[in-house]
């Protein structure tokens, strides 16, 4: 039989058997270590990979032994210090060139929580990966090289520093640790961590980070100086004290409650299909609700149905798992074509996410190098799924302060300012997405236009869904 396409797909009205593990009553039994993910951002060569390289290999998540082949390796290459940052940069291809391209995913534990971390590239080329880490994350580690120059170059106009800051605060980020990294570089001199500290703050706070919810490390990723060890550097004990590690910033984040009750709604991070076994495999965050095996679950856009085989969590075997958990799922019941990343696993206890084919979102608008006007096209991203789309309507420009509209139907939009607007995906498209207020994981958008970021903000109001029309 041919399968049907995603416009023709009814919603599943499958009566199945559900298995009937009271997940939330053994959650609160057992002691599991809280799990919080966290992205690491920052300019191109701000030294991102080698921190989180060597967090990893100082809190013990990676041996002497492979870090020493590592070190040999790059040696050979003639990219010595690259070494930490190979822990991180897996790929052939990240090796010869040297830069991090795809979101590199590592997982660690310290005594109080484990954490996952997510690398995002610092090349403006690799935003769309920027923005499927950020999208997933707690918090932010945001990286400054403090060397000479370098800040400045990555603060002004077109570094990434800010577009970074923005993207994640805009993504529902709201907290971040500022690693002023290289401070080796410059001796460790208090004056260069305390202007970087200045400017930085008034940014982060402009773009709305709370004071009380940004923290800076003086630290160097290559030396190890005050990422998990405490600096032994007198020039830095000097005037820093015992001040926190970066490890110790980690763990006193206040950690984000999940809704683990609720709708279930998993974010695809991956799809692969086993060579050991018939089950589709895909990966991601459970962003609300809990999961169990036997479970049947619907794959939104396709609206496919599968059964939950296995769960794993953290490379261990599970019967269930819940909001926050990054989890493997082994499916059955499905073919591959029907899956992707940025699609959305539901339950069927509840109406699963929707296939939304228009949107309003209330957006900041980034650089824009020509205003926005009707019919603009930009390509959103939501996570890891991307669409081309039309801007259909400039419905107000608001006040920034107030939130209050300023102008109603603006004939444009320019950089800077605070808009409603209505967008619309091109062809017969659609994808997963939830309101801001349903969702603060699915309600939260990026638009690009010709590889730069233009606007990001969160969704309003759903409008047409695929079955509505
Ligand atoms: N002096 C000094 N050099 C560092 C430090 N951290 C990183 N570096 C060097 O800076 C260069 C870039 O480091 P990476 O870790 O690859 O930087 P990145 O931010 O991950 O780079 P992209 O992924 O390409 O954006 C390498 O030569 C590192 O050895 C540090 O703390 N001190």
């Amino acid at each position: 039989m041919k399968a049907l396409s995603i416009e023709e797909q009814p919603l599943p009205t499958v009566a199945v058997k559900q298995p009937k593990v009271d997940v939330v009553k053994e959650y609160g039994q057992t002691k599991r270590k809280p799990h919080v993910n966290f992205v690491v951002v920052g300019h191109v060569d701000a030294g991102k990979s080698t921190l989180m390289g060597r967090l990893m290999v100082d809190i013990g998540a990676i041996d002497e032994r492979t870090i020493n082949k590592y070190k040999h390796d790059a040696d050979k290459l003639g990219k010595g210090s690259f070494a930490f940052a190979w822990v991180l940069d897996q790929s052939e291809e990240e090796r010869e060139r040297g830069v991090t391209i795809d979101v590199a995913t590592n997982y660690f534990e310290s005594p109080k929580v484990s954490f996952t971390i997510l690398d995002a590239p610092g090349h403006k080329d690799f935003v769309p990966n920027m923005i499927a880490g950020a999208s997933e994350a707690d918090f932010a580690v945001l990286v400054i090289d403090s060397s000479p120059n370098a800040f400045e170059s990555g603060f002004n106009q077109n570094g990434q520093t800010k577009e970074h800051a923005l993207l994640v605060r805009s993504l529902g980020v709201q907290r971040i640790i500022v690693a002023v990294n290289k401070l080796d570089n410059v001796r460790w001199a208090e004056y260069r961590f305390a202007e970087i500290k200045e400017q930085m703050q008034a940014f982060l706070t402009s773009i709305g980070f709370a004071e009380s919810q940004a923290s800076f490390v003086p630290c160097s990723g290559l030396a190890g100086d005050n990422i998990v060890r405490r600096s032994t550097e007198e020039e830095l004990l000097a005037w820093y004290g015992d001040g926190p590690t970066l490890l110790d910033e980690l763990e006193n984040l206040r950690l984000v409650e999940r809704d683990i009750k609720g709708s279930l709604r998993v974010s695809v991070t991956d799809v692969f299909k086993s060579s050991s076994s018939s089950l589709v495999n895909v990966t991601g965050r459970i962003n609300s609700g809990n999961v169990q095996s036997g479970e049947t679950v619907v794959v939104v856009p396709s609206m496919q149905t599968a059964t939950v085989k296995t769960i794993m969590v953290s490379n261990d075997l599970r019967d269930w798992a819940v909001a926050g958990d990054n989890v493997q799922l082994g499916l059955s019941s499905i073919d591959l074509v029907h899956l992707r990343a940025g699609d959305v696993l539901c339950g069927l206890t509840s109406a699963p996410v929707r296939r939304a084919r228009t949107f309003t979102a209330r957006v900041i608008l980034f650089q824009l190098r020509v205003p926005i006007i009707k019919g603009s096209n930009a390509i959103v991203y939501r996570g890891r799924s991307s669409q081309a789309v039309k801007i259909t309507k400039l419905i107000a420009v608001l006040d920034k302060a107030s939130g209050k509209v300023s102008k109603s139907k603006p004939r444009h939009l320019v950089s800077g300012q605070s808009a409603v607007v209505e967008i619309e995906v091109e062809g017969k498209g659609c994808f997963p997405l939830e309101t801001f207020r349903e969702s603060k994981d699915l309600g939260r958008v990026v638009l690009r236009q010709d590889g730069n970021t233009i606007a990001a903000g969160i969704v309003e109001e759903v409008g047409a869904v695929l079955n509505e029309l």
